[in-house]
C-alpha cells in the first residue's frame, strides 16, 4: 500500500491543541503518513519563556534526516520554530533535501499568549524560509509584523498585506482572516497574479487553539496526496470549519480545535 508522507517541523504543545500534536492529529485524519521533527517543548500557557525547552540543532536536524532517509517526505510544514538559528538551521537543511511541497506557518504568538518566534528571528524567517515555500500562512497579525506594518483590521488591507508578503518569495500567500471579529472568516489566496477569497460563517467560540497549526496541517496533507493549491486550501478550510465548529472546551479557558470533527463527514 502506498500512501502520501508528510512531515512537521514545529515546537510541541503540551496541552494537547496546537504545534506537532495538531499536526499530526490532523495528518492522521487526512489519511496521509505523519512525521515530526521538535524544535522546542512548550509545556507553558503564560507570556514568558519559561516552560519552553528548545532543542539542540543537532536533535532537530537528525529528526529531519530520519524522516527524509526512512520514509521520504512528499510535503512538509514548519511551524514553531522560535530562534534566528533554528531557522538558519532548517532552512538549510530544507535547501538541500526537499524535493516535495513546503508550507510555512509563520507562528509568532500562540492564542494563549506564548511568544513562539523570537522578535529578532523575524528576517531569517523571510530571507532564509519564505523563498523556499509554496505557501506561506500569516494570520493578520502576523502579516502585519512581517511586513513592519501597525495593524491589519480589514479585508482591503489583506489583499495589499498578501501582494507585498508574495514578493517575499513565496509562491502562494494565504493571510488568514480568523481575528476579523466584524467579518466572516475570510481568507485571501494570492499566486502573484489571481486572487481567492475562502469564506466561511464565524463560528461563536472561543475554544480556537491549534486552527491556525490544523489548517496548515491539512493544506500539507492535501498537497502531499497531489491536489492542487487552490484546491488543497479550499479542503483545508473545510477541514479548519468544523473543527473550530466542533470545538473542545475543558472549561479551563481557551479549549481546543477538535481535530477528528470531519471523521464520519466527507470533506
Ligand atoms: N471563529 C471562527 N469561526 C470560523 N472560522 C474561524 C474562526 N476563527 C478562525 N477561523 C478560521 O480558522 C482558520 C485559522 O485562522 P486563524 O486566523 O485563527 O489562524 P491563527 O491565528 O494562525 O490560528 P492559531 O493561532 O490557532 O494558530 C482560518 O481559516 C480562519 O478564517
Ligand atoms: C508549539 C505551538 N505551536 C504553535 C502554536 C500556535 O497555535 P495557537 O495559536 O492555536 O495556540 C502553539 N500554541 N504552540
Amino acid at each position: 500500500m502506498t500512501i502520501a508522507r508528510t512531515l512537521t517541523i514545529a515546537g510541541s504543545a503540551a496541552q494537547g491543541s496546537a504545534g506537532i500534536q495538531a499536526d499530526l492529529k490532523t495528518f492522521q485524519e487526512r489519511d496521509v503518513y505523519g512525521m515530526s521533527a521538535i524544535t522546542a517543548i512548550v509545556a507553558n500557557n503564560a507570556k514568558t519563556e519559561q516552560g519552553i525547552f528548545t532543542q539542540p540543532l543537532g536533535a532537530i536536524e537528525a529528526q529531519i534526516y530520519a524522516a527524509f532517509e526512512h520514509v521520504g517526505v512528499d510535503a512538509l510544514k514548519t511551524g514553531m520554530l522560535f530562534t534566528q538559528e533554528i531557522i538558519d538551521h532548517v532552512s538549510a537543511i530544507v535547501k538541500e533535501e526537499n524535493t516535495g511541497h513546503i508550507v510555512v506557518d509563520p507562528v509568532m504568538i500562540g492564542k494563549m499568549g506564548s511568544q513562539l518566534l523570537r522578535d529578532d528571528a523575524i528576517v531569517a524567517m523571510k530571507e532564509q524560509l519564505f523563498p523556499l515555500a509554496d505557501i506561506i500562512t500569516p494570520n493578520t497579525m502576523e502579516a502585519a509584523k512581517l511586513l513592519e506594518w501597525e495593524t491589519i483590521d480589514n479585508i482591503e488591507a489583506m489583499y495589499q498585506a498578501a501582494k507585498e508578503l508574495h514578493q517575499l518569495g513565496p509562491r502562494y500567500v494565504l493571510v488568514k482572516g480568523g481575528a476579523l471579529a466584524d467579518y466572516p472568516a475570510v481568507d485571501i489566496l494570492y499566486d502573484g497574479e489571481d486572487f481567492k477569497e475562502f469564506r466561511s460563517e464565524r463560528i461563536d467560540t472561543i475554544h480556537t487553539s491549534g486552527a491556525g497549526c490544523t489548517y496548515a496541517a491539512a493544506i500539507t496533507a492535501e498537497l502531499a496526496k497531489g491536489q492542487e493549491m487552490k484546491d488543497a486550501v479550499g479542503l483545508a478550510k473545510s477541514f479548519v470549519t468544523e473543527a473550530i465548529r466542533h470545538a473542545l472546551s475543558f472549561e479551563r479557558g481557551i479549549g481546543s480545535t477538535n481535530h477528528a470533527a470531519c471523521r464520519n463527514k466527507k470533506i
